[in-house]
């Protein structure tokens, strides 16, 4: 059996800076990936089934199986690759969805690599991205799996190998949040593009990527709060825990995410969140 971690995506920082003819919008962001994720496995079968459990797999039972991620990455790996196995996959939906964590995308991502793998498959890893974004936007991110800084509508990516380590706190305060619904609350003012290389790529101290982080800001904060306003909330809760080096919220929200420079600083605030909002979904990690 082969095992994979679909890592929640984070986005530190999202600046939107353009929208192109088709609608999709242009983005320039700092991405991460801690250890909190869906748990996928992969088993060889004649035929192609999708099997969901964990915490919010009610949630997907909603989705017909042929529209979840997961079953349209296989399909899509299967005609890409003239494959005709099949194979019996097992998914644990541990993340909220529609959250601004690209669960979604991550088990998509985490489809096509295992899959590949389970086939015996030698698809170039470029031929791997390009069909992930016919996925979704998020999907080739999720497929690099660690820090990257992205540009583009998500397609044009930078690995970044020298982030100092730190570990995260993710809360969601258990409202779904469509992704199209955020970007139709946004207005035309686009944020100007950036050079990265001074602030994330030269592998600095943590203190100097919180400052360029700071800096910065999530131009879908305030669209999503518009429609949430519980968000305000999870970014005070966490600001409000010792140790937070900075609170905000993810992708398209309504999770936000608390950075903290030590395991136990992250673990205490996420034990005082969950105690603060017992309704609210929390974990913590550290960042890879
Ligand atoms: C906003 C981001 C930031 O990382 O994350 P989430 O908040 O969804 O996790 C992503 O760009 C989301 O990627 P993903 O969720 O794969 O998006 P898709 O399924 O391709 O697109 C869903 C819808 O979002 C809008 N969309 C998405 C990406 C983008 N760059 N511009 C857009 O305008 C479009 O309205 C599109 O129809
Ligand atoms: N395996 C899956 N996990 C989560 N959502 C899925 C999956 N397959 C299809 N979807 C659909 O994709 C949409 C976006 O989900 P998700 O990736 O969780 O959002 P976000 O990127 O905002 O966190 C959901 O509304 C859901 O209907």
């Amino acid at each position: 059996m082969i095992t994979c971690l679909a890592a929640a995506k984070v986005n530190l920082d999202l600046r939107v800076t353009g929208r192109r003819p088709d609608g999709y919008h242009e983005l320039d962001s700092l991405v991460v990936f801690p250890a909190i994720g869906d748990l996928l496995t992969f088993e060889p079968a004649s035929d192609l089934t999708l099997e969901i459990d964990g915490p919010r797999a009610d949630v997907l039972e909603e989705l017909s199986p042929e529209d979840n991620l997961v079953m349209r990455a296989a399909e899509a790996l299967r005609a890409a690759a003239g494959v005709a196995q099949g194979a019996r996959i097992g998914l644990t939906k541990n993340l909220p969805v529609a959250a601004g964590l690209g669960g979604g995308s991550a088990d998509a991502a985490a489809a096509l690599t295992g899959l590949s793998r389970l086939w015996g498959l030698t698809l170039d890893h470029s031929e791997l991205l390009r069909i992930g974004l016919t996925l979704g936007a998020d999907v080739p991110v999720c497929l690099k799996g660690s820090a990257c800084y992205l540009t583009g509508i998500g397609e044009a990516i930078e690995v970044l190998e020298k982030l100092p380590p730190f570990w995260i706190v993710l809360v969601n305060p258990g409202i779904a949040l469509p992704t199209p619904r955020v970007f139709a609350a946004l207005d035309d003012r686009f944020s100007a593009a950036r050079d990265p290389s001074k602030s994330y790529k030269s592998g600095g101290s943590r203190e100097a990527l919180i400052a360029a982080l700071s800096a910065s800001d999530n131009d879908l904060e305030a669209p999503a709060m518009s429609l949430v306003p519980q968000i305000a909330a999870c970014i005070e809760e966490l600001g409000r825990a010792p140790g937070c080096l900075l609170a905000r919220m993810s992708g398209s929200g309504a999770s936000c995410f608390g950075l903290f420079k030590t395991a136990e600083a992250a673990a205490a605030a996420a034990a005082a969140v969950q105690t603060a909002e017992p309704a609210w979904w929390v974990a913590d990690g550290k960042v890879t």
